[in-house]
């Protein structure tokens, strides 16, 4: 097996491509011949130029309108291919795909085609060309593998086999254990693609919407399991038309890329035994047993408010660090560390954009399995010099260079809090009913959304839900909802398009992405909130209009009404069951904190509430601003 990725998937220069192919880890590049011909180099130039960045060049593509012409139209078939010939001899590549004919003039015929390909064998022999057949979804006459195969087949040379993309064989819904049949050694080459499942023409939805391996909705570990079955342990290659893609940086979608393709080898070879042999082992995907700790980088007055904003919510000093400005409040299995350090990466943190959430730790199985894995996908560790007797707990960089932590028993690397830090002696904790963290927010650009939504799902065990649309009276916010099978840790992505919007401002501060939110589960909502409004808390008021529409809406009686109107609570309710939340005003430039309650399974995160919710926020920050510092 051997990976590579099509130069069409990629922006840049040819060279930026290169580079960031290169460094993502692929073995080779298709090139496609748009991307050659924009480029001024010589054919022998560029494909040195390819090889001096260690890859290969696995694929020629496309070649187009070949099979079913007659007469002129057909003997002028066969000089362009000598040409494309020529041209890969000189750029150093003996593949080419040729995608079926959609010639306006070109006739059907199984046999027709496969005398097409025969002879064009003969010649591809000559130059030691492997010509590769792929049926495009929307082909004129071939649009289905199954009739691709069959021409090839009927074709019988040795010289021309058959390209398989899951795209085309997924977007028309074809069984794909039909690949199972077909031997190996006619297969040419396997393009990768998925896309999220959207109603449109075929064409234009593979040339616009198509994305990595697990970004979309496709089956595709289906189509490679099937792909794995026939033996094939060639090429693996992806092919991503992707418009929002174009406009992207180039190493981030390779790497991307690379770790999309590995995430789904890994996945096929545990389901398909034997599959790609010189795939080297890694751990599977980690189970995450929730969110450990958050750790703000704060400072001065900033960590003075966040500090009265969490004892009015029921935390309490629950240790100092033995040697750092750094302190840990807590509340059950609630931990919040407060770092005021002047050095090292907090101080960085809190330089670049205040008050904020720099870092964040999950609970896991195993951390040293969860950096092995980390690392095959092409994770940035993230490390910083320790003090004496201070643990070392792995990291790797997560959203908007913030820090993710892995902390797991078996290592001992929960013992921390007891190590690092020393009790404080503050009396009892007020406690107000809040048990864990429920769920994380993290804020980041509409355009990263894909991308931190296939670093959470290839490294963890956790899936992603469908996409959701929050209105914002200035704009939309896309969410994205991502949790493990037993809800245990659950991350919301939402991804801004303006910087109007609520999430669009505090993203304009945050560069690049950060936790806007932290969801706090309480036992029982009610008390929580006579609780809190007793320690001084002040929850994000909602108006009458949204009490008397949820009156029109659900069956709650005036009491429950009254007491949900009192603390200024929202509720929500799913097929499963009912959902209760309240907010906390917002701080530190739109940073805030939630309350939540689920009932009888329910699963979402009320986004029917989320627009009343971001109106309520906006109305405050307009009245008050909300300085950072
Ligand atoms: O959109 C196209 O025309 C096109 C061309 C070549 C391919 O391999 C493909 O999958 C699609
Ligand atoms: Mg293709």
């Amino acid at each position: 097996m051997k990976t590579s990725i099509a130069t069409v998937s990629i922006p840049g220069t040819l060279r930026e491509r290169l580079a960031a192919i290169a460094k993502a880890g692929f073995d080779g590049i298709e090139i496609f011949e748009q991307d050659f011909i924009a480029d001024e180099g010589s054919a022998s130039d560029i494909g040195a130029m390819i090889r001096d960045h260690g890859l290969e060049i696995s694929l020629f593509q496309p070649f187009r309108d070949f099979e079913g012409l007659t007469g002129e139209l057909r003997r002028r078939a066969f000089d362009r291919a000598r040409h494309k010939f020529d041209l890969m001899a000189e750029l150093g590549t003996n593949r080419i795909l040729v995608c079926s004919s959609c010639h306006p003039q070109a006739l059907g015929g199984i046999d027709r085609a496969a005398d097409d390909f025969a002879e064009l064998g003969a010649i591809a022999a000559d130059y030691g060309i492997q010509v590769g057949f792929e049926a495009l979804a929307w082909g004129r006459h071939v649009n289905d593998h199954r009739d691709a195969w069959e021409i090839v087949r009927r074709a019988d040379h040795p010289n021309v086999g058959l390209i398989l993309d899951s795209f085309h064989t997924l977007a028309r819904r074809i069984e794909p254990n039909t690949i199972r049949r077909i031997p190996a050694d006619k297969i040419t080459f396997v393009q990768l693609a998925d896309a999220p499942l959207i109603e449109m023409d075929l064409l234009y939805w593979s040339r616009h919407f198509r994305n990595m391996p697990g970004e979309g909705d496709l089956p595709v570990t289906d189509f490679l399991r099937a792909v794995a079955a026939t033996g094939y342990d060639d090429w693996l290659s992806l092919e991503i038309f992707n418009d929002q893609f174009r406009g992207g940086r180039p190493e981030g979608l390779a790497r991307d890329g690379h770790r999309s393709l590995v995430a789904a080898m890994d996945d096929v070879r545990r389901l398909e035994p034997g599959a790609w042999p010189n795939l080297p082992e890694i751990p599977t995907r980690v189970a995450v047993q929730g969110v450990e700790f958050v750790e703000f980088a704060t400072r001065g007055a900033e960590a003075e408010t966040l500090r009265d904003l969490l004892r009015s919510m029921g935390f309490a000093e629950a240790g100092r660090h033995v040697s750092k400005a750094v302190t840990l409040w807590q509340q059950a299995d609630i931990r919040i560390v407060l770092n005021e350090e002047t050095t090292g990466f907090a101080d960085h943190a809190y330089t670049a954009s205040g008050t904020g959430i720099c870092d964040v730790g999950l609970s896991v199985a195993s951390a040293e399995a969860t950096t092995e894995r980390a690392i095959a996908l092409g994770a940035d560790l993230f490390h910083q010099p320790v003090g004496p007797g201070e643990f070392d707990i792995p990291a790797i960089r997560s959203v908007g260079g913030s820090v993710l932590h892995f902390i797991d028993e078996t290592s001992g690397l929960s013992a921390v809090w007891s190590v690092e830090f020393r009790g404080s002696d503050k009396g009892p904790a007020p406690d107000a009913a809040l048990r864990r963290i429920d769920h994380l927010a993290e804020t980041m650009s509409y355009d990263e959304m894909l991308s931190w939504s296939l670093f959470y799902t290839s490294l963890f065990d956790m899936q992603p839900s469908a996409m959701t649309d929050v209105i914002d009276p200035d704009g939309l916010v896309r969410s994205q909802a991502i949790r493990t099978p037993d809800g245990a840790a659950r991350i919301t992505l939402n991804g801004a398009e303006t910087h109007r919007t609520l999430a669009g401002s505090f993203l304009a501060e945050s560069f690049g992405g950060a936790v806007q939110h932290v969801a706090f589960t309480s036992d029982d909502i009610f008390a929580s909130a006579r609780r809190m409004a007793d320690l001084g808390f002040r929850p994000l008021p909602m108006t009458d209009n949204y009490y008397r529409d949820l009156a029109a809406r659900f069956d709650l009686g005036a009491e429950a009404l009254q007491a949900l109107q009192a603390h200024d609570i929202l509720y929500d309710e799913d097929a499963r069951g009912r959902f209760y939340q309240f907010y906390s005003r917002p701080f530190g430039g739109g940073l805030f904190f939630e309350v939540v309650q689920r009932l009888d399974g329910y699963d979402g995160y009320g986004a029917p509430n989320a627009p009343f919710r971001i109106a309520a926020q906006k109305r405050l920050m307009r009245a008050k601003g909300v300085p950072r510092r």
